[in-house]
């Protein structure tokens, strides 16, 4: 998996908006039918001016009656407009927080179904800042610009239309005059969609040297790696700026050329006019209206400016959301009913991202009902084997199947129901104990919920302010063998029929591993349990041992045959257990 998550390319980025928009088009076509009758409204008022002014000049008939009647159009028209475009920003802004919400579920779907082991290798720091900053900076936009813009858009047109039809010729000196706004955006859109999606991809960077610092601290300081990782944040910080930088230049060029080339249409048409005027061209009311309809112009224009660096970063943010949609996934395999409860793991050879194997030709069956405990030296293929075992890799070659089917293609509903790996990563959502139960069986009932609890001897549901609908997390915090019980009902829930133990206990202080144990063992009974073993007893105690060394499988038998085969197994077995005869076997150091 490559360290950074896709970005969706212009095209996607058109298409996955015209679906938004189609998905609310009765909004949409609202918002534009009350855009264009606010901004036709809007247009009465000079024309009208125009009216008084030639009126005035004219000097016959009722001139005071007449201007009262104009001037009490253009009051009407003006309340006209600002009521309709009230009512098109009120549209606006509901179409952008559905739309918002929109966006927004679609991220969560999709992170939700990205499978465990795309899940997992994906960089937390983009994926987050994908959710919060870029999500963020969408729904803002799509509330408050894409309302404001699209009336801001609509004005403008009806605006310069209104001018051509006074009279083509000021109008085509207004659109003359417009050619510096449209050379100052063009310079800046063409600059401005790498420029932003370079910003948010550094705050991601950030995010992400941020949060894996402090995920690893630990392992930071043991190594003594501080000042690597101040070097690598402050890189991060250094690019971040330079990001900001550019995007900040970008907008301080286009600004001032902006507000220079809004101010020429009323100049340029005034000009022209008044020149028209003086050989008899056109009537000054026209020279006026046409005046204030470029003056006016620059409100939306104003607007455009304000908003096309909001819709910009926007954008980007839009097409990193949307770029998690090209992830690559497998597809779907159909995949059968297992027949039976039978693990096989056939001719198995796995390696990491395309590197060299670490499983290589493992052969295994494990019969249902058996405890098969799995030993070798660290970086000898355990773990990678209970992760094929629990279907979240697929082998390079060879199969692991669950009753003749390939683990790996269930579905993850399918495979919670035969193999569960259980770790000492024991996740608890911030959420009712009730709900975080029921991630396991969304239909569970109370009963069932209180029966798993119980299962594992896990008492103090009872003593919990609101039983199962406390909220953990928040409110009141699980400890470590609470958060792991709870993790373990989950499995009782589940009721597969085969569990893997990866470190379930491994690194849990004494007191709480002995509570997880007992636990465990109520967890246990009636499964095949592949355990993968750090202490020795665990092997000792299992029906069946299998050994691997450098990724092979060396030695599968019991503990008597193994340690009558006088191979690795008993010898590790001999150093350990002679001239140790008097120590507690729960307390040696492990096989890893
Ligand atoms: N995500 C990964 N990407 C690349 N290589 C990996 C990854 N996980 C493990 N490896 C490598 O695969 C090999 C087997 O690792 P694995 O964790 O399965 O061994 P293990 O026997 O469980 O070791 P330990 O007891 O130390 O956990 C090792 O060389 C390890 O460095």
């Amino acid at each position: 998996m490559s360290t950074t998550l896709p970005v969706a390319g212009a095209a996607r980025v058109r298409a996955a908006a015209w679906s938004d928009i189609r998905a609310d088009r009765g909004a949409v076509a609202g918002l534009v039918l009350l855009n264009g009758l606010a901004s036709a409204a809007g247009l009465v008022g000079p024309w009208l001016l125009g009216r008084i002014v030639d009126t005035v000049r004219a000097g016959s008939g009722d001139v005071l009656g007449t201007v009262d009647r104009l001037a009490l159009g253009v009051l009407v028209f003006t309340v006209v407009q600002l009521l309709l475009g009230r009512w098109a920003l009120a549209v606006g802004y509901r179409f952008g927080e559905r739309t918002a919400a929109r966006v927004r579920e679609r991220f969560v779907a999709r992170t939700l179904a990205l499978p465990p082991s795309v899940a997992e290798h994906v960089p937390a720091g983009d994926l987050i800042a994908r959710g919060s900053t870029d999500a963020s900076v969408v729904a803002f936009t799509l509330r408050r610009a894409v309302p404001e813009v699209l009336v801001a858009v609509v004005q403008a047109l009806l605006l310069i239309a209104a001018v051509l039809v006074l009279n083509p010729l000021l109008g085509l000196c207004g659109l003359v005059c417009l050619v510096g706004v449209g050379v100052a955006l063009r310079w800046y859109l063409r600059r401005a969609r790498t420029a932003y999606l370079t910003e948010a991809a550094s705050g991601a960077q950030l995010a992400d040297v941020v949060t894996s610092t402090a995920k690893g601290a630990r392992t930071i300081e043991a190594l003594a790696l501080e000042g690597r990782r101040a070097e690598a944040t402050d890189e991060a910080v250094a690019d971040l700026r330079a990001a900001r930088l550019r995007t900040l230049w970008l907008r301080t060029v286009l600004y001032p050329s902006f507000d220079i080339s809004c101010a020429l249409p009323p100049v340029g048409v005034l000009l022209v006019g008044g020149a028209l005027h003086a050989n008899g061209a056109v009537s000054i009311g026209v020279v006026v209206a046409a005046t204030v309809y470029m003056r006016q112009l620059v409100g939306p224009l104003d607007t455009l400016t304000i908003w096309v660096e909001q819709l910009q970063a926007a954008i980007a943010s839009y097409a990193r959301i949307e770029g998690l949609a090209d992830v690559p996934r497998e597809e779907p395999r159909p995949a059968a009913d297992p027949v039976d409860d039978r693990i096989e793991v056939a001719d198995v050879r796995f390696a990491y991202d395309g590197g060299r194997d670490v499983l290589r030709g493992v052969d295994l069956v494990v019969r249902p009902g058996e405890r098969l405990a799995v030993i070798g030296t660290s970086g000898a293929g355990k773990s990678t084997l209970a992760r094929l075992l629990a279907g979240l890799e697929r082998p390079r070659t060879g199969s692991v199947t669950v009753g003749g089917t390939p683990v790996a293609d269930l579905s993850p509903d399918r495979l919670r129901e035969q193999v569960v790996l259980v770790t000492q990563d024991h996740h608890v959502f911030h959420d009712t104990v009730r709900d975080n139960l029921r991630v396991a069986k969304p239909d569970a009932t109370d009963e069932e919920l209180h029966g798993a609890l119980e299962a594992l001897g896990a008492r103090w549901i009872k003593d919990l302010p609101e039983g199962l609908d406390t909220e953990v997390g928040t409110v009141v915090s699980l400890d470590g063998a609470r958060a792991q019980q709870l993790s373990l009902a989950r499995v009782v829930l589940a009721d597969p029929h085969t569990l893997i133990l990866d470190e379930a206990t491994a690194l849990l202080d004494p007191t709480t591993a002995r509570e997880t144990e007992q636990s465990l063992a109520a967890v246990l009974r009636g499964r095949t349990v592949i355990a993968i073993a750090h202490r020795l007893q665990t092997a000792h105690d299992a029906d069946r041992v299998a050994v691997l060394e450098a990724g092979e499988l060396v030695e599968l038998g019991t503990h008597d045959e193994l340690v009558d085969a006088g191979g690795p197994y008993a010898a590790l077995w001999a150093s350990w257990h002679g001239g140790h005869d008097d120590q507690d076997p729960r307390r040696e150091p492990g096989a890893t």
